[in-house]
């Protein structure tokens, strides 16, 4: 048995069933998430600059744009990290995220995966997963309990969809940096989020491993809406359907793979030609 320590700093999100804050998620008309000219000055610098993005329910979004596009300040605000001068800012049709705070918007189903994975190093596998779990505030009252069948099924689900099952049992110090960052992915899957942010998941990683995140990350889609913001052109190619582009905080460009690498204006933009 593990204690309850809480996930500082941490944004984990809820499994279904209970009131949601803000709110209940309406998806009816289609985008799960929507940004509507959103701007953003830092000392007069417009970081975001009319940023408008819609993520459809279940659908893998990739987001790319070279140093300085806005990229970390968009999934700041979509988080509540960092509030717009001005701007929509909308989950499903009804829940309005800047009437919201950090944990709230991950309680309501918003989640976010930092860059550096932040596991428990001295506890297992399926500790942290469980952890995970009972950080849920709508699961506190199993704190001290065993877990139920239905919370160990959850577990093992989620251990076999971030190709962990046969680590189940291995502190999470001891595994690689790609399992660490599956293992984090995982601990936001036991929240059951409806949107998944991902920062680089595959920084650092060998070959093999980026393969294995491509294969977890497409895996996802359809259950979760995953928008993930990457640099390896190499690995966005591999796993996007959309991909957009932004550019001095806004969006150049959207569309698939091949429309956005050779849209003469996304060339200008990494090469400065
Ligand atoms: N807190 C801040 N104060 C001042 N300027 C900031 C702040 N945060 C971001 N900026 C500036 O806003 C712009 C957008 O930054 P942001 O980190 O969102 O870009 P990015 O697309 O994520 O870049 P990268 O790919 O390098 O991570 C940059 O010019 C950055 O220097």
């Amino acid at each position: 048995m593990i204690s309850g320590t809480p996930l500082e700093g941490s944004s984990l999100g809820p499994q279904a069933g209970r009131p949601m804050p803000g709110g209940q998620l309406d998806t009816s008309h289609r985008p799960i998430l929507y940004l509507e000219d959103v701007s953003v000055s830092f000392d007069g610098f417009k970081a975001l600059n009319k940023l408008s993005l819609y993520i459809d329910e279940g659908e893998l979004r990739c987001i790319i744009g070279p140093n300085g596009a806005g990229k970390t300040t968009m999934m700041d605000v979509i988080t509540g990290k960092t509030r717009p001068d001005i701007g929509t800012v909308f989950f499903g049709q009804t829940i309005d995220l800047l009437k919201l705070d950090e944990p709230a918007i991950a309680q309501a189903g918003v989640c976010r995966k930092f860059q550096k994975p932040s596991v428990f190093d001295k506890l297992s596998v399926f500790e942290n997963l469980e952890l995970a779990m009972r950080t849920d505030k709508r699961v506190w009252p199993t704190l001290f309990a065993q877990l139920r069948g239905e919370q160990t099924d959850r577990i093992g689900e989620v251990l076999q969809t971030i190709g962990l099952a046969d680590q189940r049992d291995f502190r999470a110090g001891a595994l690689s940096h790609g399992q660490k960052q599956w293992l984090e992915i995982g601990m936001l899957l036991m929240q059951e989020p409806k949107v998944l942010l991902v920062d680089e998941p595959v920084a650092g990683m060998t070959h093999q491993e980026t393969e294995r995140t491509a294969e977890l990350l497409l895996s996802l889609q359809g259950k979760h809406s995953v928008v993930v913001v990457e640099h390896d052109m190499e690995f966005v190619r591999s796993i996007a359907k959309r991909v957009t582009v932004l550019h001095e905080g806004t969006v150049l460009t959207e569309g698939s793979m091949d429309e956005v690498q050779n849209d003469p204006r996304v060339i200008q933009v990494y090469l400065g030609g």
